[in-house]
């Protein structure tokens, strides 16, 4: 087993909940109701921000040309068609500016942006792997869970969600991530130990920011 598939199956049960949660499930049969996912994209447009930071780092920590190749294009992708579906549903969905530029952040969003950003000031390249890896795999075992495109919901605002994250690129990218991060495994405990505990923590984000597209905001602030 890789290092990507033994550090997925040591958190599985965060795994599997955050690949088949209720969010997922009402996004796929076109349930999911607006106020959700208005809340979602206002969190994630901001979780967009600290990503797109991570993927530079990528850029910078990659040990070659043609590894730093691979996140710039990724980089350009996420800079034009995922930020059109962003700005397309805040527009359909009328999220005022402040909501688009600067909203409060709830804690799911708040403890991916340390993670990510802490990932960014190691400088290394497994570390800053570990982050990209879980946010692109999980989301590519969501998605892949919506089966034909002929039975996806009929607003582009959901199906486009899933297009974005099933596609033959997207599936390319994510097998590439995985290899690139078992090859760089670190062969001492001790950076072993943090990447997994890295890892372990964006998984468990990953469910927790499904989680609170589906509560309340006051039910979060409570939660603090
Ligand atoms: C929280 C989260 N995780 C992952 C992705 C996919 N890049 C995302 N858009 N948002």
């Amino acid at each position: 087993m890789g290092f990507a598939e033994l550090l997925r199956s040591n958190c599985a049960a965060d795994w599997d909940a955050a690949v088949n949660h209720p969010f997922v499930d009402q996004l796929f049969d076109g349930s999911l109701p607006d106020d959700h996912l208005r809340r979602y994209l206002v969190q994630d447009y901001q979780f967009c921000d600290a990503f797109t930071a991570l993927l530079g780092q990528a850029v910078a920590s990659a040990p070659s040309l043609p590894s730093r190749l691979v996140f710039a294009r990724v980089l350009g992708a996420f800079a034009s068609d995922e930020n059109t579906y962003f700005q397309d549903c805040f527009e359909e969905l009328s999220v005022p500016e402040a909501d688009r530029i600067a909203p409060s952040l709830g804690p799911a969003t708040r403890d991916f942006d340390a993670l990510m950003r802490s990932a960014i000031a190691t400088r290394s390249y497994p570390d800053v792997l570990a982050v990209v890896l879980v946010a692109e795999w999980l989301y590519g075992g969501w998605a892949s869970r919506a089966g034909d495109p002929a039975t996806w919901p009929s607003a582009p605002k959901h199906s486009e969600w899933i297009r974005l994250h099933n596609n033959p690129e997207y599936n390319t990218w994510v097998e590439w991530l995985r290899a690139e991060f078992d090859a760089v495994e670190p062969v001492s405990a001790e950076d072993r130990a943090r990447v997994a505990g890295t890892f372990a923590e964006a998984v468990r984000l990953e469910r927790t920011f499904f989680d609170a597209a589906l509560v309340p905001p006051d039910s979060n602030a409570e939660a603090r």
